[in-house]
């Protein structure tokens, strides 16, 4: 997967870090992984015997709004049990497809490793990957197996090297999972999406040590399930030439198959976010006020609503709180408070670490760790109605 960005738990700073470094946008990120690995290591995790692979072949058909949005329904039975099925997708290999409708925030996948590789190491990747698959499930070792790669060293034949199969199939599959990389099969097989069309999102738990994978919107029956592999709020060029590089494919997804001037817009809007972002830390060394930085805040949820991207939500409101709660205002920290709770349910489960430390500053402003840090002020909360 893409280069490393491990998915350490939500990191706070400690009540003193009114410093340079206290930027909630830096400090408080909820890792909602397109996290990756560097390419010189590879893993894979703990198969959890329900994945099923039916083999199915779909042919695709556009979405009405004509953007590559497939829907497989003609061959697609309807279950009242697993939400998807793992499915052969036309110029995707395997894919998830959901089997019913899936409500926004449903857990959809929750697994374990098959196993864990620390990010840096001194044994030779190929040497350290063959033996932790040697000693893993048998079960998991042969989903790992089956699961595609990419970038195979050229000139080599892939059945007379079995080692640096599986070294490139962990380089494609493992995803972070705390401060280790990790394979997980079966959300191996998500596909992936840009911006507004990616539809699900993954979190690694470090209670229980499991990957879970939520339902960021309603996905309907015959649907794709997509992830991000990347940190999507970049223009469709700068997408497209990493998606290449790193996984091998152009991206035809709803957001890159966009017309000239839908996708000038969309990469303007995603900018824009991203420029947003960069302005809203520099409240942590002062560079702007409180006001200024929920005003920024309430800028970056407009332009992600015009532009559909919903992801990592649940972390800027958690800022808006962080803020709010720093300059003493506790209306505004409570209300910033009751949005991030929303968005950490859909995005990491009502039971997650983040939404439960959140909720103390809902029904506690004052006890919040950045409370009273700066001056006080009215710095306001969220302008958005909702979704
Ligand atoms: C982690 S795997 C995903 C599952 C994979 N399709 C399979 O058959 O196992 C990543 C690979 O899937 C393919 N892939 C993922 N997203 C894609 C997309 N939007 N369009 C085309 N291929 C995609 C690429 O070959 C990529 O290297």
């Amino acid at each position: 997967m893409p280069p490393a960005r491990p998915a350490k738990r939500q990191r706070r700073l400690p009540p003193d870090a009114a410093a340079a470094e206290e930027t909630p946008s830096t400090s408080s990120r909820l890792r909602l992984l397109w996290l990756a690995v560097p390419a010189i290591i590879a893993g894979l995790a703990f198969y959890v015997a329900s994945g099923r692979e039916l083999g199915v072949d779909f042919t695709g058909a556009n979405s009405a709004s004509g953007a590559a949005e497939y829907t497989y329904l003609p061959a697609l039975k309807k279950s009242n049990r697993d939400p998807f099925v793992v499915a052969d997708l036309p110029g995707k290999g395997k894919g998830l497809v959901a089997t019913r409708d899936i409500k926004q925030g449903e857990l959809v996948i929750q697994e374990s490793p098959l196993f864990t590789v620390p990010t840096s190491t001194s044994e030779s990747p190929t040497a350290l990957i063959s033996r932790l698959l040697a000693a893993a499930d048998p079960v998991g070792r042969a989903a790992f197996l089956k699961l595609s790669y990419v970038h195979f060293p050229e000139g080599l034949d892939p059945e007379s090297n079995p080692a640096e199969v599986a070294l490139a199939i962990f380089q494609t599959n493992a995803v972070a999972a705390g401060d280790q990389a990790g394979v997980f099969p079966r959300m191996a097989r998500l596909n992936h999406g840009c911006s507004r069309a990616f539809n699900v999102v993954y979190t690694w738990r470090e209670r229980e040590q499991q990957l879970f994978v939520h339902a960021l919107r309603n996905i309907s029956w015959g649907q794709e399930l997509l992830t991000t592999y990347t940190d999507t709020k970049r223009t469709r060029r700068e997408r497209r030439e990493f998606l290449s590089q790193q996984y091998g494919f152009k991206c035809t997804c709803a957001v890159c198959s966009l017309d000239a001037a839908a996708s000038k817009d969309s990469d303007r809007r995603l900018t824009g976010i991203t420029q947003l972002y960069g302005h809203l830390s520099s409240w942590g060394n002062g560079a702007i006020g409180g006001v200024e930085a929920i005003r920024t805040i309430n800028e970056i949820w407009k332009l992600e609503d015009e532009e559909g991207y919903w992801s990592e939500r649940g972390r800027l409101a958690a800022d808006g709180a962080w803020i709010a709660a720093s300059h003493s205002d506790a209306p505004a920290a409570r209300l910033w408070a009751q949005l991030a709770i929303k968005w950490y349910t859909i995005e990491a489960g009502a039971d997650n670490d983040l939404v439960l430390d959140i909720e103390r500053t809902a029904s506690d402003p004052q006890g919040h760790r950045a409370w009273g840090l700066r001056e006080p002020l009215a710095v306001g909360g969220p302008l958005t109605q909702g979704v």
